[in-house]
């Protein structure tokens, strides 16, 4: 069934900006193209990603949302979206409950909206065999050396529920963002491709962190990435438990004890209008 004409409520989590779609209350069936005319920033309302809110039949949660990046690739997590959807359902009032649990394709979370209206995300626990993130590797490192067409690079594999390359760089500002950051993301160690973070250490308990995102480029802020990023400098020595993840829009929570731990992200997220798209 082509969609005619859809309600979306415009959102974002520290600028990571979604198009967010009721798929319980209305019936969304979007192609690939039609996700990237919603996303193109001239030719429809624009954002990173596309929000999908379903309901859910299982016994452990009521609700699963579909992400699809700006270039219409759907994908497994988005940390910065599952702020969002919790604050979404809530203010729609498809549900009463503060603490949310949702399936996302790469399984279940939990979301918790907070009194001061942050919501904290329990992520999961970050996956570090490279078979698993995808990353073609002969052994698990805690940093790898991989070269591109101008360079080489030392960088770390994670995975969120979605693939992470780490870079650590003394200066955020003038790291190589759109550059390097679009070479990894499509480099045939990833077979899935690759989000890209480039990480400047501040402190033990502070980071500043840029993101080249998989299937959208440079975003404002990426809620798996920063979980990526500690787990990376965790592992690596040079960052404690809980760390300020400060992104071009803003600052994360995240917390993580280490292997085996799940990861914890807290922040904001904002309703910006509500709108009808007409396909
Ligand atoms: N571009 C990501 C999805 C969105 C993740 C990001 N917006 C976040 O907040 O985690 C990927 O292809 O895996």
């Amino acid at each position: 069934m082509v969609s005619s004409a859809l309600n979306f409520t415009k959102m974002h989590g520290l600028g990571n900006d979604f198009v967010v779609l009721d798929g319980i209350n209305q019936c969304v069936d979007l192609s690939t193209a039609q996700i990237r005319h919603i996303a193109d920033r001239h030719l429809g309302v624009g954002c990173d990603q596309l929000l999908l809110v379903e309901a859910y039949d299982g016994a452990d949660a009521e609700f699963r949302y579909r992400i699809f990046n700006a270039d219409g690739s759907e994908v497994e997590q988005c940390g910065n979206g599952a702020r969002c959807f919790a604050r979404f359902v809530y203010d729609q009032g498809l549900t009463q409950h503060t603490t949310i649990p949702v399936v996302t394709a790469s399984g279940r979370i939990v979301l918790q909206i907070q009194a001061d209206g942050q919501v904290t995300v329990d992520m999961g626990v970050p996956v570090l065999e490279p078979a698993q993130i995808p990353f073609i590797s002969a052994q698990r490192q805690t940093l790898y050396t991989l070269e591109t067409h101008t360079t080489s690079v030392a960088l770390a594999a994670v995975s969120m529920g979605n693939p992470h390359a780490v870079l650590q760089v003394p200066d955020v500002e003038s790291a190589p963002v759109s550059t390097l950051g679009a070479a990894l993301e499509s480099h045939p160690a990833f077979p899935k491709r690759v989000n890209v973070g480039f990480m400047q250490v501040i402190g033990r308990d502070h980071i500043r962190l840029r993101v080249f995102e998989r299937g959208c480029g440079e975003t404002q802020a990426c809620g798996t990435g920063a979980c990526a990023a500690v787990v990376a400098g965790r592992l690596q020595g040079l960052l404690d438990e809980q760390v300020t993840v400060s992104l071009p829009g803003g600052d994360l929570q995240i917390r993580w004890q280490g292997e085996g731990q799940p990861v914890r992200m807290t922040g904001p997220t904002a309703t910006v209008f509500r709108g009808t798209l007409t396909l």
